[in-house]
């Protein structure tokens, strides 16, 4: 089973992809999670994208950002996910290509078109239909207020695209709605406590 836990950053997406993946195996499944962006990752090749992709300060532009993300989500992609799902095991991701679609194409200019297309011909058909997925929303007041939470808690400061303006993060949450309205993706208001927002999720999965 492919789970996806989309939506912008610090909305609680590792939080609640952790949890749902304890729930899980305590009830037996075997469960793989992990962000594809590369974030917290183990892999020494994924771990240096990563860095190259949005924490270092060198001149890299949107466009070379989609092909270090494209890198990331099909390394991890051919080395994680495929091989446990073709196991039967379940495999949550933090984020999918929506993300670049999003933050690269919608609010970094890049022609969204071009995204799709290179997607298309590096990823293969299932990744583009998960079993489950959700877009997680949550006001902006609250968003900085958990970004603060995570600047602190994971050390998680000066990162590119945390720090673009004002106006770029609006972009990326005007986005999100748009494109969970156009694909009729589910949303999920990640207001509440962890456990709140965990309760509502596994509703939502019918998990
Ligand atoms: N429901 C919640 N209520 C309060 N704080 C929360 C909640 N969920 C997560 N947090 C806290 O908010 C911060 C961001 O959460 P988390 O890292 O899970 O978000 P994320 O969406 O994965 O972020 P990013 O996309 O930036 O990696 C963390 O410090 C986390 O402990
Ligand atoms: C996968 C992906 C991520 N991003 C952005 C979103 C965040 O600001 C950073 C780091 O991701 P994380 O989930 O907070 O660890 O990268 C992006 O712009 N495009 C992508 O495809």
């Amino acid at each position: 089973m492919l789970i996806v836990i989309e939506g912008q950053d610090a909305t609680g997406k590792d939080t609640q992809a952790r949890l749902l993946a304890e729930y899980l195996r305590e009830r037996g499944k075997t469960v793989t999670a992990y962000s594809e962006s590369g974030t917290g990752s183990e892999d020494p090749f994924v771990s240096e994208i990563s860095k190259l992709t949005y924490k270092t300060k060198q001149d890299i532009n949107h466009r070379t950002r989609v092909l270090l993300f494209l890198i990331n989500r099909y390394e991890q992609w051919r080395k994680i996910a495929e091989p446990a799902l073709r196991r039967g095991e379940t495999v949550i991701l933090t984020r999918n290509w929506l993300s670049t679609l999003i933050y690269e194409g919608y609010a970094g200019g890049v022609s969204k078109s071009l995204i799709s297309r290179l997607h298309k011909e590096i990823m293969p058909d299932y990744y583009f239909k998960p079993d489950r997925m959700v877009v997680l929303t949550l006001s902006d007041e609250e968003r900085q207020r958990r970004l603060n939470t995570q600047a602190v808690e994971q050390g998680r400061v000066g990162e590119v695209l945390k720090t673009q303006p004002t106006e770029f993060q609006k972009k990326v949450n005007e986005a999100y709605l748009k494109v969970a309205k156009e694909m009729k993706l589910q949303c999920l208001d990640a207001g509440g406590t962890i456990d709140e927002v965990q309760e509502k999720l596994r509703k939502l999965f019918a998990l």
